[in-house]
Formats: C-alpha cells, structure tokens, sequence
C-alpha cells in the first residue's frame, strides 16, 4: 500500500494549479445520466473518487470519453439502474445517481451509503425528499428501492442543510412535472455549480445560489458544455500548508470568492493573501496566530477545512478553540496530530488546542480525507521524517498532491 514520506522544514515557493472539484464533478458526472445527448466537461480534475464515479457510470451504461481536459459523457444507451454495495462502499457520492435514475427512467436501487469514519452520515432527506416527490421507496437488505411513473414537483424542506441531499433532489427535480420548491436547500458553490449545469442543459431553476430553490421541470435535457469550477478545499489546504510552512505561493485557476471564510481567518493567523481574477497569492514569514473558529455551512468555515487548518493552529502562538457543527466524529486527526507533537484536548464538539513551537516527525495514519491532508501540512513543517499510512483516503480527494508540493519545494515522496 502508498505511503508517503515528508522530510519536514522546507519553505514552499511558486506556483501551482489547482485543479477542477471533487464535490462540483462528482454531481456533475451524474447529470449524464439526466440526457441521451453528449455532455462536455473540461476541468474534471483527476482522483480516485472520479475514477470510481466514471466506473460506477460505465456499470449503468453511460459512455464515457476522456480526451486531455475533455470530458464527454453520453447516456443515450443506459442499461442498468444500480449502484451496488461494492461501489457504494468506497464511495458516498455514489447515492447521487439516485435522484437522476429515478427522475429519467422512473426507477433505482442503490445500495444505502452506511457510517464512515467521520459520521454517520444517514440518507433520509434524500429519501423523505423523493417520497414527497411521488417516489415509492423501500429499503430491503441494505438497497433502496425506488420507484416513480412520473416525479411530481413539491414543496420540500429537509430537517438540516445538505449539500448532496440538496444535488439528488435538484437532479430529480428537473425533469418531475411541474414546480418543486426546495427550501433549507444548500448553498455550496459545488450546489451552484451543478445548478448552472443543468440550466445550460434546458432545466428551468430560479434561486440559484439561494437556500430557496424552484424548479419548474422539464419534459427532457439537452446536451452542454461546462467546466467545472476550483476546487476550493484543494486551495485552502494549499494555503494552509504554506501558512504553516512558510513560503511564497501563487495558486493559479482558483478564486478567492469560493472561501472567504477561511481567507478571513488565514488573515487573522498572520498570512498575507493577494487575489485576482484567478489566482490567490499567499505569503507567511512569521509563527500563526492561534485563530478559533467553528465550522458551518456555506458561506461559512468549511468542515472540510478543519482539518487542514488545525495542523495550522497547532503550531500558532497562542490557545486555539475549534468547534466542528456539522459531523458528530470529525476529529480522527487529533490523536495524530499530538503523535507529531500537538497538545490538543477534545472537549465534546470543540478542539482546544495549544499551540507547539514545532512538530518532530513519527509514523501516522491516515484516517479519512481532510485528516490525511491535515498530517501532510504537519509532516511538512515537522523536523525530521513523517511516514503517513493509509493515504488511499488522500487520493480519493486530491490531484497528485504530492507531485504539486513537490514543485514548490516540499521533500515528500509517495513509497511502497
Ligand atoms: C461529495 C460531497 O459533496 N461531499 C460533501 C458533502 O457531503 P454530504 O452531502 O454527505 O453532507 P451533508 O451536507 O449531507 O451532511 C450534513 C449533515 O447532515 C446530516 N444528514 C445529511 C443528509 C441526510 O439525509 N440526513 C442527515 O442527517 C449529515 O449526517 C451531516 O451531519 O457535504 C459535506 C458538508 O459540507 C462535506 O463535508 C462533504 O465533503
Ligand atoms: C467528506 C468529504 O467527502 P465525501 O463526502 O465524499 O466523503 C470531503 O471531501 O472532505
């Protein structure tokens, strides 16, 4: 199995390109699904979750061409309507092919998603959702069963703000009869992103960008073209890694209103950040700052940040206190962490973290996406050697990350 090796200390400087997000292609390569005509996508970028979501696809009939940026993805011929355990299992994101099997073909079984590491993670606003739509739904030995002639458009509000609940619900939406209002819908720019997709394939939604959604749906979707926007968790671990590092970095193809919050509190750690059209400079030359914060939906602190930026606060001047709001188990990294050398206490959903003068290299683990990125910023300030197990997790998320940090002057490579 990959592991990474760090020798820690080395400032970053350059440039790097951040590539197409993981959580905007992801629905994105499940509108496909939505029309028998070819759907264009450039900046799908490249990792373990978009190979797995193109196998799942291929599984359902959907042709899919992959030609340098170019992504074309055809579902005039789809021959099966099934996302078994074993895809599922690797991949949560695989419960987006719900919404739009249902809403094409008028059926779907797909298995359910089940707790991962970070959370439980249930799926009953997706469901309740699609129930309210008209869909006869049950659940026998882990699948769901779903069923509809037709969708009909309804008045939805889900008990909690969900990015992918609001993605399949939108997705089905659009070709139900008549009006669908999704209230509590998300408002992530990945939402906004797919959004955007659909109107360019002929869905009708107004309150894009909104948590008020109305979608007036379709007979049938045509095909577009789309480029999938930054990836802005990619951006902020980038930024972190050189706040806590030191350095001089451009981030090209990216764009500072994807995370003004983070951008906020990085300031406040002490980085100073420049941004234009599509780039964010970023540059440190003294210890963070401690800098609190609680995670949120959007537009504010990303729970897929916390991570990330809790490497940054462990080395920071000061107490720190980081409150995760949206999974009940998302401090996997914690104990990793204090392995480098942290001195991290949890009290319920809040970190208390005082910052360390520096971290000493060790073996870790990593144990889901975020925490494995947030060992990596570590392993890179840390003196002397870091081993990161298990980075599986890392390659589900990030675009050869290693390749990227490596060009701005990281010593880190991938071994066996
Ligand atoms: C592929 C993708 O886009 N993943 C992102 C998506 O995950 P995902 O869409 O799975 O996360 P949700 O927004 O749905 O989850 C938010 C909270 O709602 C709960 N919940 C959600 C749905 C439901 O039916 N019932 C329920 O109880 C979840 O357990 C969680 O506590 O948004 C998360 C929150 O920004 C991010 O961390 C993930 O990176
Ligand atoms: C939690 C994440 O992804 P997923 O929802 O695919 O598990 C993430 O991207 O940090």
């Amino acid at each position: 199995m990959d592991k990474l090796l760090i020798r820690g200390g080395q400032r970053l400087s350059g440039e790097v390109t951040i590539s197409g997000a993981k959580n905007a292609a992801l629905p994105i390569l499940c509108a496909g699904l939505l029309t028998a005509d070819d759907l264009l996508l450039g900046n799908i970028p490249q990792l373990q979750d978009v190979s797995t979501m193109i196998k799942l696809l291929g599984q359902l009939g959907l042709r899919v061409k992959q030609d340098g940026d170019l992504t074309t993805l055809n579902g005039n011929d789809i021959t099966r309507l099934e996302a078994p355990y074993e895809m599922v299992k690797t991949m949560r994101a695989s419960i987006l092919v719900l919404g739009p099997l249902l809403a094409r073909f008028g059926e779907a079984k797909v298995s359910l998603p089940g707790g991962c590491a970070i959370g439980s993670r249930p799926v009953d606003q997706h469901i309740k959702g699609l129930q309210a739509m008209g869909a006869e739904i049950h659940i026998d030995a882990g699948y769901i069963y779903a069923k509809a002639k037709r969708l009909k458009g309804a008045r939805i509000v889900t008990d909690m703000i969900t990015v992918t609940g609001t993605e399949n619900l939108l997705m089905a939406a659009v070709l139900a009869d008549g009006e669908t209002v999704l209230e509590n819908a998300a408002r992530e720019p990945e939402v906004t992103d797919l959004a955007n997709l659909l109107v360019a394939m002929g869905a009708r939604i107004e309150g894009i960008g909104t948590d008020h959604l109305v979608i007036n749906g379709v007979a049938k979707l045509h095909g577009a073209r789309h480029d999938v926007i930054a990836d802005r968790i990619e951006t902020g671990t980038f930024l972190c890694a050189v706040a806590a590092v030191g350095g001089d970095v451009t981030l090209k193809r990216t764009r500072s209103h994807l995370l003004d919050a983070a951008l906020d509190k990085l300031r406040e750690a002490g980085a100073i950040l420049t941004s234009g059209e599509d780039w964010i400079r970023v540059q440190m030359a003294a210890r963070p700052k401690a800098v609190s914060f609680r995670t949120t939906e959007y537009p504010g602190f990303p729970t897929d940040m916390q991570a990330q930026f809790m490497a940054l606060n462990c080395l920071a001047d000061g107490t720190s206190h980081v409150t995760e709001t949206i999974f009940e188990n998302r401090f996997m990294h914690v104990q990793e962490l204090n392995r480098l050398g942290a001195a991290i206490d949890i009290e319920g959903n809040t970190a208390i973290i005082n910052g360390v003068e520096k971290f000493i290299g060790a073996p870790v683990m990593a144990t889901d996406l975020r925490a494995s990125a947030s060992l990596v910023i570590a392993g890179l300030a840390a003196q002397g050697e870091t081993l990161i197990e298990r980075i599986y997790h890392l390659d589900r998320g990030y675009d050869r990350m290693e390749v990227k940090l490596s060009s701005i002057g990281a010593n880190i490579e991938r071994v066996k």
